[in-house]
């Protein structure tokens, strides 16, 4: 064995060896959440990812924009394990490898992820949706019987305000709006108090006004938690990017530009891949 393999596999040994120490938790030195360097993804010789490097800070919130087939899902599949990278580093603090983590355990050590899709319990009532997150068990016939601890039901009602579900407390999931399903889902998300929430085009088929309420739930979630939001609504990627928020802009598998949203509009390249179609 070669010197540099010895050293090699000493410095793998001692990076599982912090991640087992810590109980499967990240740990966070200088505000990074996650840590994503030269990420590389093939499908059958296609290249999904080439190279893709970015950072997201602790309570931060990130939007991440660009074309079809840019490589937005398969960035986030890669985060919550879903798909594995061929190459490249993927951490979650600094001591949390993804690489070697399953899915179960991405999502323990704290990485919520919210489809396209809602998936709320449409035959339960909205407050019920919302103990069964906060249970942890997804049996639902399990959890609805269970009783909920005081603080508990200080955190359901928090989340009902905090999602606009106060007054659909009692309502049977299947009858929200889409709008409102999409909420319940993410309310049922934070229940998991996740330190990283992924939020794959969030206000697909919403009204204006579902999509600037969207807007002001991840603007108040900025800081508690990270966010990272894909989405093609530019509007909305606006208000939620303001005057001095990070947007990410992804084309090919890679980072195109990066920079504050008048910043990539100006942008020549985004205009040509992007904006401009
Ligand atoms: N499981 C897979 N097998 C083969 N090719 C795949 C697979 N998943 C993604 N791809 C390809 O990888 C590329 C990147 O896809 P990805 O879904 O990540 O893009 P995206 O930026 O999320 O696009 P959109 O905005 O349309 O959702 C695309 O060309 C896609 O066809």
């Amino acid at each position: 064995m070669t010197p540099e393999l010895m050293e090699a596999g000493a410095q793998a040994r001692a990076r599982l060896q912090t991640q087992v120490a810590h109980g499967g938790r990240p740990v966070f030195n200088q505000g990074v959440a996650l840590y994503v360097e030269d990420l590389r993804v093939s499908f059958d010789g296609f290249q999904a990812l080439g190279g893709l490097s970015l950072t997201v800070g602790l309570g931060e919130l990130l939007c991440v924009i660009g074309p079809n087939g840019a490589g937005k899902t398969t960035l986030m599949d890669c985060i919550t394990g879903k798909t594995r990278p061929d190459s490249g580093r993927l951490y979650f603090g600094s001591n949390l490898n993804l690489r070697l983590m399953s899915e179960p355990a991405i999502a323990q050590a704290g990485i919520g992820r919210k489809f396209q899709k809602p998936t709320v319990f449409e035959a339960l009532t909205v407050q019920q949706n919302l103990e069964l997150a906060l249970k942890g068990d997804r049996r639902a016939r399990h959890a609805v019987r269970a009783r909920l601890s005081g603080a508990q039901r200080d955190r359901l009602d928090e989340l009902l305000m905090q999602v606009h579900l106060w007054d659909q407390a009692d309502r049977s999931a299947g009858l929200l709006s889409h709008g409102q399903k999409q909420w319940l889902e993410i309310g049922m998300l934070l229940a998991q108090d996740p330190i990283l929430l992924l939020l794959d085009e969030p206000v697909a088929g919403m009204t204006d006004e579902e999509t600037e309420r969207t807007a002001e739930l991840f603007l108040s979630l900025e800081g508690k938690h990270s966010l990272v939001v894909v989405e093609h609504d530019m509007p909305f990627v606006q208000q939620l990017a303001g005057a001095h928020r990070r947007v990410t802009v992804l084309h090919e598998g890679r980072v195109l530009a990066e920079g504050g949203m008048a910043e990539v509009q100006a942008n020549e390249q985004v205009v040509e891949v992007y904006l401009g179609r």
